[in-house]
């Protein structure tokens, strides 16, 4: 058995297990993040934050010093973005005397963004640009009741769907919406949208790799973009958005090439987890 380190965090209760690999001499591979993100026989998390030396990371040509955030999805596959987990990966760097605040870069699979402190639970974090598709042809997803919803795709980074209907309550989400592989062919976040008022939605997501999850903050950002084409919302940019999730409430700012998300990100836990060897 390995005795590895850990941390727990959330933001609006979307949960990762914090891994430090300065050196990336873990070997954290699939199978270890099943294990630790794993509910019952693990810690338990939607995802794992792995915070490497950007120099160890073939794919970052960047500031080889900065702190590399690694995100895996429960199913131990990558992804590109995790806003959530941007902000629980800054209290972890913070609190961990890793950087100093209130502003740090962080560098990412979608480049270097910047996370800042706020005086309260809160940190705002840039997320590059979102786009939102109109497809001459609507795209639709299934979901496990067999109903049809329309999306606007939308890229944060990661790729996303983001259907609006009025009853979030009504929704299954038990199993992963069924999507078309030839628009999709990465997967995809499907996030399912209420509009409460202008510039103030509720959303249910289920996320590539993980299920349905209490938040997603690429998710929000996505959610927020498409509701602005969706309702026809000509406010000139910058526009901010409230966006309600089961797990609270984030921020969304919009702007013409960079969104930012605001929201809370806590550690409620520091502890070793024993790692069985691999095979
Ligand atoms: N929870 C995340 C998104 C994590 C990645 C996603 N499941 C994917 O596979 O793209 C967030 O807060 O953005």
């Amino acid at each position: 058995m390995r005795r590895w380190s850990f941390s727990k965090g959330h933001g609006t209760e979307n949960d990762f297990v914090v891994l430090l690999d300065r050196d990336d001499t873990m070997g954290v591979g699939p199978a270890e993040v099943r294990y630790l993100c794993d509910r019952h026989a693990g810690l338990g998390g939607d995802g794992l934050l792995r915070a490497v030396r950007a120099r160890h990371v073939p794919e970052w040509d960047g500031d080889g010093s900065l702190w590399f955030m690694d995100y895996r999805n429960a199913d131990g596959s990558v992804a590109q973005m995790c806003g959530n987990g941007l902000r629980v990966f800054a209290r972890f760097l913070l609190d961990h005397d890793l950087a100093s605040g209130p502003t740090l870069q962080i560098a990412t699979r979608t480049g270097l963004q910047e996370a800042t402190v706020l005086p309260d639970t809160r940190i705002r974090v840039s997320m590059g640009p979102v786009r939102v598709d109109a497809p001459a042809t609507p795209v639709t997803v299934r979901t496990g009741d067999g109903t049809e919803h329309v999306v606007l795709p939308a890229d944060v980074g990661n790729p996303h769907g983001v259907a609006f209907v009025d009853d979030l309550g009504a929704l299954d989400l038990h199993t992963a919406p069924q999507v078309p592989a030839d628009v999709f062919p990465e997967g995809v976040n499907v996030e399912f949208v209420r509009v409460l008022g202008p510039r103030h939605i509720a959303l249910r997501v289920h996320e590539r790799g993980v299920g349905e999850t209490r938040s997603c903050g690429t998710g929000t950002v996505a959610a927020a973009a498409a509701a602005r084409v969706h309702t026809g919302d000509t406010t000139p940019l910058p526009v901010t958005y409230r966006v309600e999730v089961p797990g609270g409430e984030v921020e969304v700012e919009l702007a013409e090439d960079q969104a930012h998300l605001t929201g809370p990100a806590v550690l409620i836990a520091h502890g070793q987890v024993l790692v069985p060897e691999e095979g």
